[in-house]
């Protein structure tokens, strides 16, 4: 039973092929692709896989790049199922105003840490978290030990910043800098500005965290630009590349063990 595990975000396609649609499931092959790419995806990435016997994908990027993720699939003999944001699931709630409003990504994303908090603290007292996903956009999700998501924070991420900035103005179009605490010339200003408003907006978050809960949470951090904050955060950060894959792999065992209507029962998935 292989599963093909997708994360289409507003930058790029990430894949990748388990050997079973549970966690803990074996990696066999894994790729990102630019959305502009997608359409090679058939001919060129996914021609030598495996066939995928399952799929699960989450997607924040339209309903047209959808359909074009889902016409790359008619390769393969699978029926394309999306993971969207609801009121629970896989031991979370989520207690967003409209919980279908939340960006999949961002559910997904939390269920993978819940999961990892969970089997970190083996059988103990479980933690409140935050769970930070530096993509083109960076999210900062609030949870608390019982699995309820509180609400996050929507911030833009570091090319978004810089493009914003440049057009903004006349003269801050520049290399990319270093990240530095004094910053002494202009391209370092951009690159450190940035990267200390998004470092500044997770420190408050684990602060109200730490206030709501009384108790330090555990802190998960994944994206594409996850190695670029890493290094600069104040509170110590566990880097999981793989946090929205763990998430669908954890829905994918869940529905298998606890089918609903909502599943479509033609096929597993
Ligand atoms: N090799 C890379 N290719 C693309 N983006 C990268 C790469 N390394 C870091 N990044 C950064 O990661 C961001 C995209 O991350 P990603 O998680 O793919 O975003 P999204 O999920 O929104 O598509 C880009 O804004 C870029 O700053
Ligand atoms: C916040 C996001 C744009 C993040 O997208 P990404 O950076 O992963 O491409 C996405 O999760 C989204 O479109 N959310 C819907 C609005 C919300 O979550 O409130
Ligand atoms: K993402």
């Amino acid at each position: 039973m292989t599963f093909l595990a997708l994360d289409v975000g507003n930058t790029r396609l990430k894949w990748g092929l388990y050997d079973s649609p549970a966690p803990g499931a074996t990696l066999l092959g894994h790729g990102a692709v630019f959305l502009e790419n997608i359409d090679r995806l058939a001919d060129e990435d996914w021609r030598a896989l495996p066939e995928p016997t399952h799929m699960l994908g989450c997607i924040v990027a339209g309903e047209a790049i959808r359909r074009r993720v889902e016409e790359q699939m008619e390769l393969w003999d699978i029926t394309p199922h999306w993971a969207v944001s609801s009121a629970a699931e896989a031991g979370m709630t989520n207690g967003y105003d409209h919980p279908t409003r939340l960006g999949a990504d961002r559910w997904v994303a939390m269920i993978g840490a819940h999961a990892r908090m969970l089997q970190q603290v083996n059988g103990g007292a479980p933690k409140p978290m935050v769970v930070v996903m530096v993509g083109t956009a960076v999210t900062v999700e609030a949870i608390d030990a019982t699995g309820k998501f509180l609400g996050g924070l929507i911030l833009p991420g570091h090319g978004i910043m810089l493009r914003a900035l440049e057009s903004g103005t006349a003269g801050l179009r520049v290399p990319t800098g270093e990240v530095c605490e004094f910053p002494t010339n202009t391209s370092d200003a951009l690159t450190s500005g940035g990267t200390y408003a998004i470092a500044g907006a997770v420190e408050r978050m684990v602060q109200h965290v730490r206030q709501h809960c009384g108790a330090d949470p555990a802190c998960y951090m994944t994206g594409g630009a996850g190695w670029k904050m890493a290094p600069s955060m104040s509170v110590q950060f566990e880097l999981v590349d793989s946090l929205i894959f763990d998430g669908l792999l954890e829905i994918a065992k869940h529905r298998l063990d606890h089918p609903t209507p909502v599943w479509p029962s033609r096929g597993l998935y």
